[in-house]
């Protein structure tokens, strides 16, 4: 495969404008002024459709480019995730990206101290501090491959997704309102988890498979997270009721939660999640990818990306 010119110093913008909800074509236009400002090369293309992320940035890749920056929020870097890892025409830690944040939750900045601030976020990349971060693969009954860069989960986080299409206009709030709601709709399935030499079969709330920290709109599930030390942080939430949440909501947030007794943590490099009584929805990175079974295995320091 021959390329075009490689593009050194320019990157390749892919921008959402659906993210976050509000004023784009302002908030766009004060992105390209930032970046001229500053020096920053880079080209560009407007997303049209959802997933459209991936084609744009794997014609990027042909045409040379190796720097992207994902103009939107979690869902938007999700899709420029999956297009570099399911690309063959580059190793992928050759690839750097770098994220302007516009979404609702924007989970993954925050474990990077990257602010939800657009010149902010430009001066981050301005500064050209990389870091290789590891990626998970997830494997669901379809045969299908889906892959994320912060966290992904099976069970009442991904129900949540599912219902927070319906309420993203309330901003971040909206993240608290799916997760009341499921309080009262979701129904807990007994899990089989099989990972390194353990089996566990249990009523869970929910299984979450974390390389960052945050998600959920800025809630942390996971326990001693580094999202470049080449493992998943497991937390298996077991029969935790509707009392437990409410009376543990503060947790949720400060990172505690996983402290909690019907909580279990575990470090590995692959796990499968199996749901015995229903078909749960499973979630990466925000976007619902399916339900039932699922596998995962980590992908070691796999893409670079701009952080502060
Ligand atoms: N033009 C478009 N029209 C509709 N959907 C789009 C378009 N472009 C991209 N998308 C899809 O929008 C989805 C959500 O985007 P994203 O997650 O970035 O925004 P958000 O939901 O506001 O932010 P966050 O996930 O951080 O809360 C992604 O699945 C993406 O593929």
């Amino acid at each position: 495969m021959s390329f075009d010119k490689i593009h050194v110093n320019r990157w390749f913008i892919v921008a959402n404008p659906t993210s976050g909800n509000r004023n784009f074509s302002k908030k766009w236009k004060l992105i390209q002024q930032l970046l001229r400002d500053k020096n920053i090369h880079f080209s560009f293309s407007i997303t049209q459709f959802v997933k459209h992320e991936i084609e744009l940035v794997q014609n990027a890749v042909k045409q040379g480019y190796r720097n992207f920056i994902s103009v939107g929020g979690d869902g938007t870097l999700h899709h420029v995730v999956n297009a570099i890892m399911l690309q063959r025409y580059v190793k992928t830690s050759d690839i750097t990206i770098a994220v302007i944040p516009l979404g609702t939750g924007n989970d993954w900045i925050k474990t990077y101290n990257i602010p939800n601030n657009i010149k902010k976020s430009i001066e981050i990349i301005n500064q050209k501090k990389t870091i290789l971060q590891d990626i998970g693969v997830l494997e669901t009954a379809d045969q299908k491959m889906t892959y994320f860069n912060n966290a992904a989960g099976l069970g009442y986080d991904a129900y949540i997704v599912n219902k927070l299409k319906k309420l993203k206009s309330f901003g971040a709030a909206s993240y608290l309102l799916a997760g009341i709601y499921g309080l009262f709709f979701y129904k807990k399935s007994i899990f089989s988890i099989s990972f390194d030499d353990q089996k566990i079969e249990t009523t869970c709330l929910m299984t979450v498979i974390g390389l960052c920290k945050f998600s959920g709109g800025g809630m942390q599930f996971t326990k001693d997270v580094d999202a470049s030390d080449e493992f998943f942080d497991i937390t298996i939430a077991k029969n935790i009721t509707f009392l437990d949440l409410v009376l543990n909501i503060n947790k949720l947030y400060s990172g505690k939660i996983v402290d909690h007794k019907k909580c279990e943590t575990y470090k590995t490099k692959e796990i499968c999640v199996q749901p015995k009584n229903h078909k749960t929805f499973i979630q990466a990175d925000g976007e619902l990818i399916g339900t039932g079974k699922v596998t995962a295995k980590i992908l070691e320091k796999a893409i670079k990306f701009v952080v502060n």
